[in-house]
């Protein structure tokens, strides 16, 4: 009988225990439709909670409460090997935003898979934020440039460029991983070498198609050197609340470019969906190449044969990037 009622008792205290952990552990869960959740946690656990379901499909699309996949407010539209991931990633750090992991290449190339696909595409977001979805090849097509508008005529665009120098051996390092390329020195004859230096001409076209003011063009070279500016340029044209700050990004000596501070909160919040090295915050070894060594009198053409179409392109734009002159005849 004495047996019994200590073995009661212990059961009683070991239950009471457990429940006292549960509702511990319960009340600790951030509980994300809570108003009482500090805003900023609230839409880091959003993006960390990236890969799982929707959690409402009814509801409108600009409800905050609702965590939903949602299409793209923004597009990325090139181009290639211009810093487009780095663009898209460092942005991934603002808690408006919500990006695309990977390019999805719907307006171009999938666009008979339907809009029910390329939803299923897009990042889990509250209402208040923005998705960006980021695929360099749109710029150069014109269909797929039709069909965005069409989707949407108020869609934001960015585009961002590089100088032909530093492009075109960096396409060079790209094209030459998966084929059979003839050497540097010729590839810079070919047709398709010339048509990689002719941001002009595509960018006319989305003029063509959208309203300048719907269109960004920064410069890959800016984001190299000082991503904090490009970002709370992008912050401004997307009229975001100021939310960059310079303690987001350190530079790495090692790998010669600006990588994530780890140690910043919302570096975590990212870390698992982007392709960075865990161990320096930096992106893969595939942005940051090694690049053909080129002679300088290679060089020389290279920068002639840029300096049209990079004064075209300024001339469209109405703005210059520094990017490499020819040198003077005297200097030559
Ligand atoms: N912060 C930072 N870290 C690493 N790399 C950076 C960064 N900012 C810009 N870049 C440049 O991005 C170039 C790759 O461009 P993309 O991402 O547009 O390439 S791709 O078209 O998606 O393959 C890549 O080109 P390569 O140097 O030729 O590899 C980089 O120069």
């Amino acid at each position: 009988m004495e047996y019994n009622s200590l073995f009661s008792f212990k059961v009683l205290v070991v239950a009471v225990i457990i429940s006292i952990i549960v509702l511990t552990s319960l009340t600790m869960v951030p509980n994300l439709y809570s108003h009482h959740v500090p805003y900023s946690h609230a839409i880091y656990e959003v993006k960390e909670d990236i890969h799982s379901q929707s959690l409402c499909t009814d509801s409108s699309d600009d409800d905050d409460n609702c965590l939903k996949r949602r299409l793209p407010k923004c597009l990325i539209i090139g181009f290639a090997k211009c810093g487009t991931y780095a663009l898209i990633s460092f942005l991934a750090l603002h808690p408006d935003i919500a990006t695309a992991n990977d390019e999805v290449g719907f307006f171009n190339n999938k666009f008979n898979k339907g809009f029910e696909w390329y939803i299923a595409q897009m990042p889990l977001s509250k209402g208040s934020q923005i998705t960006i979805e980021k695929t360099p090849g749109y710029v150069l097509s014109m269909t797929a440039l039709e069909r965005i508008h069409d989707f949407n005529s108020t869609i934001k665009l960015m585009i961002i460029v590089r100088d032909p120098v530093n492009r075109v051996p960096s396409l060079y390092a790209h094209y030459k991983e998966k084929n059979d390329l003839p050497t540097f020195t010729k590839w810079i004859k070919s047709e398709e070498y010339v048509n990689k230096m002719n941001y002009h001409q595509h960018i006319a076209q989305v003029y063509k198609v959208f309203p300048r003011e719907q269109v960004l063009v920064l410069c890959e070279e800016s984001l190299e050197d000082d991503p904090l500016s490009v970002m709370k340029e992008v912050e401004s044209f997307l009229g975001l609340q100021p939310a960059f700050n310079k303690d987001l990004f350190v530079f790495n000596l090692d790998k010669g470019f600006y990588c994530f501070n780890k140690s910043h909160p919302r570096y975590h919040a990212i870390s698992q969906v982007l392709k960075i090295i865990p161990e320096t915050g930096c992106f893969s070894k595939a942005k940051g190449r090694e690049h053909p060594e080129i002679s300088p009198e290679l060089m020389k053409e290279v920068v002639a044969n840029a300096q049209p179409y990079n004064e075209r392109l300024f001339q469209l734009i109405g703005k210059r990037f520094n990017w490499t002159q020819p040198l003077m005849n005297n200097t030559q």
